[in-house]
């Protein structure tokens, strides 16, 4: 196992608003996160990245292989985050900067996470946009954010949460404000990467037709606490939680 949540709580402003999340992510597996609205998926992500809103209180466990991250010093936890964990967000934006090249931007973080000089860095920058299939990777390290379609503009925030060789992607919401043509290919590239990097994927979505896409493993949230978590074709063709079949049946079409 990668990582392991273990009665993870959070209190924010007086309110338990995790309630004791138990959570287990393996590499080269992707672990759906689904659930309604407020139900607490984001913070669960936020909690492993140790950003969660000023004044949290925090308790559990969050085990990084042998270590604990909630543990950890704010120092020790920024060499984690960007590097053995990363995350990708629902808008781009959030993670890419508008006014910085793409090749700016994917380099800086690998010269001060892993101490590549000007040309190495480069050059793994390059590597990482062919990798997530940008079309003139060299060319493209020399433009900006706007210069791209979102769906583009995903791709390259998730090359740059790759850049450190994470072993931990933490995907909120990867596809929710893309156009539905451009979602299938950013789940697939998502499943291929991966695959192909051994990576423990954590896919948050309140889409429950995005989960039976890509995750091997899916877990459902109600209200601060992880109900029901098993295999996808057991969760989603057979679940044993009423809140799982609740959320099925709300569903316009097949899910599985
Ligand atoms: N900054 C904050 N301060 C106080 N409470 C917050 C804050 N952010 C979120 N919450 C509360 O924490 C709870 C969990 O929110 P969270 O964003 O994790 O839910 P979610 O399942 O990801 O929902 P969504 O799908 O809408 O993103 C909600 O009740 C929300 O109102």
């Amino acid at each position: 196992m990668t990582l392991a949540i273990s009665d993870l709580k959070v209190t924010l402003g007086g309110r338990e608003i995790l309630r004791g999340v138990d959570l287990e992510l393996r590499a080269g597996q992707v672990h759906g996160l689904a659930g309604e609205s407020g139900s607490g998926k984001t913070m669960t992500g936020l909690a492993v990245l140790g950003l969660l809103p000023h004044g949290a209180r925090v308790s559990g466990r969050i085990t990084l292989g042998e270590r604990d991250l909630l543990a950890m010093t704010p120092r020790q936890l920024n060499a984690v985050r960007g590097g053995e964990v990363a995350m990708v967000f629902q808008d781009p934006a959030t993670s890419l900067h508008p006014m910085l090249t793409i090749g700016r931007q994917l380099t800086e973080h690998m010269r001060h996470h892993m101490r590549l000089d000007r040309r190495q860095a480069r050059a793994r920058a390059a590597d990482l946009l062919r990798q997530v299939r940008i079309p003139g990777a060299e060319e493209a390290l020399g433009r900006y954010p706007h210069q791209f379609s979102g769906g583009m503009r995903q791709r390259i925030a998730i090359a740059v949460a790759l850049a450190c060789s994470p072993k931990v992607l933490i995907a909120d919401e990867p596809t929710t404000a893309l156009d539905v043509t451009v979602q299938a290919g950013i789940l697939r590239l998502l499943r291929g990467l991966c695959d192909d990097l051994d990576l423990a994927v954590l896919l948050v979505t309140h889409d429950l037709g995005v989960m039976s896409a890509v995750a091997d493993e899916v877990s459902v949230m109600r209200d601060g606490v992880v109900v029901e978590t098993g295999p996808r074709a057991q969760v989603l063709r057979d679940p044993a939680h009423p809140y799982t079949r609740a959320l099925l049946d709300s569903l316009p079409g097949e899910t599985s």
